[in-house]
């Protein structure tokens, strides 16, 4: 579970027109992100996802249902943690699983956490938290979602450079063991090839898919891969379609 595509998906806000037939997948346990130059309609793509809005013409579908106008279907990892301040970290991680009136699974969360390196923190409220531990508990908050597939809009860009290359890292080891389908935005080169099975470059608007990225490095990834020369190769290749 946790297929995601979109069809010939096009969508304008008045006269803006931002989206023009955008189709793409992302499929079971994939990392698929999107690139793309600030205002072409990345969170828009979310927004479409999340059903906020509807398509102007096209399909959204999860797992062979239409998901046009219709939400609770995704889990939303935002900018900014979000958390809720008056919720301990247990709490935080099960809210999603409490709305979706789903059964909680205790154990899991507290696995969870420990997972997430805060063994110690269970009972701890977001104020006791650091930036890059409010995010870890944002994120496995995503993951204890019972949704199949979790979109994050640049989770990571409020994180000073070390604390991003350190989250980057941590991500991807946690989600190599709980592999839900992830589609992510970021304006970060770097961190669209070190995380990504796939990566799609948005024209500017109205967006169209320009081009799209099989990202060839094996798992699990290291830092060391980020200086590598087949890195930088990709890396020169996504900064000029950006450029172009
Ligand atoms: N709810 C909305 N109502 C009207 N216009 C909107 C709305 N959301 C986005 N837009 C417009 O749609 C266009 C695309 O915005 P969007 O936020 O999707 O782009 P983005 O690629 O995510 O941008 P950024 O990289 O800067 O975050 C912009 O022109 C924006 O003003």
């Amino acid at each position: 579970m946790g297929q995601l595509t979109l069809e010939n998906v096009t969508k304008s806000y008045g006269a803006n027109h931002v989206l023009q037939d955008i189709t793409l997948s992302v499929e079971e346990g994939e990392f698929v992100s999107i690139v793309g130059p600030s205002g072409s309609g990345k969170s828009t793509i979310f927004q479409l996802i999340g059903g906020l809005y509807s398509p102007d013409e096209g399909k959204i579908s999860l797992d062979g249902s239409v998901l046009n106008n219709s939400r609770g279907h995704i889990s939303y990892m935002p900018q900014s943690p979000a958390l809720f301040p008056w919720r301990t970290v247990v709490q935080n991680v099960e809210v999603s699983a409490e709305i979706a009136g789903t059964k909680i699974d205790r154990t899991k969360t507290l696995e969870l956490i420990k997972n997430a390196g805060l063994s110690g923190y269970e009972g701890a409220y977001p104020s006791e938290l650091s930036g890059g531990m409010k995010q870890r508990v944002s994120f496995i908050r995503s993951l204890n979602a019972p949704q199949s597939i979790i979109c994050l809009d640049e989770p990571f860009s409020a994180l000073d450079e070390f604390t991003r290359l350190e989250m980057q890292q941590w991500l991807l080891s946690i989600w190599e063991t709980n592999r839900k389908s992830i589609l992510f935005i970021t304006h970060d080169i770097d961190e669209a090839l070190f995380l990504s099975d796939r990566i799609l470059v948005l024209s500017e608007k109205p967006a169209v898919v320009k081009e799209e990225i099989i990202v060839p490095f094996s798992r699990p990834r290291s830092e060391e891969l980020l200086l590598s020369d087949p890195f930088l190769a990709l890396k020169r290749e996504i900064y000029s379609l950006l450029r172009g």
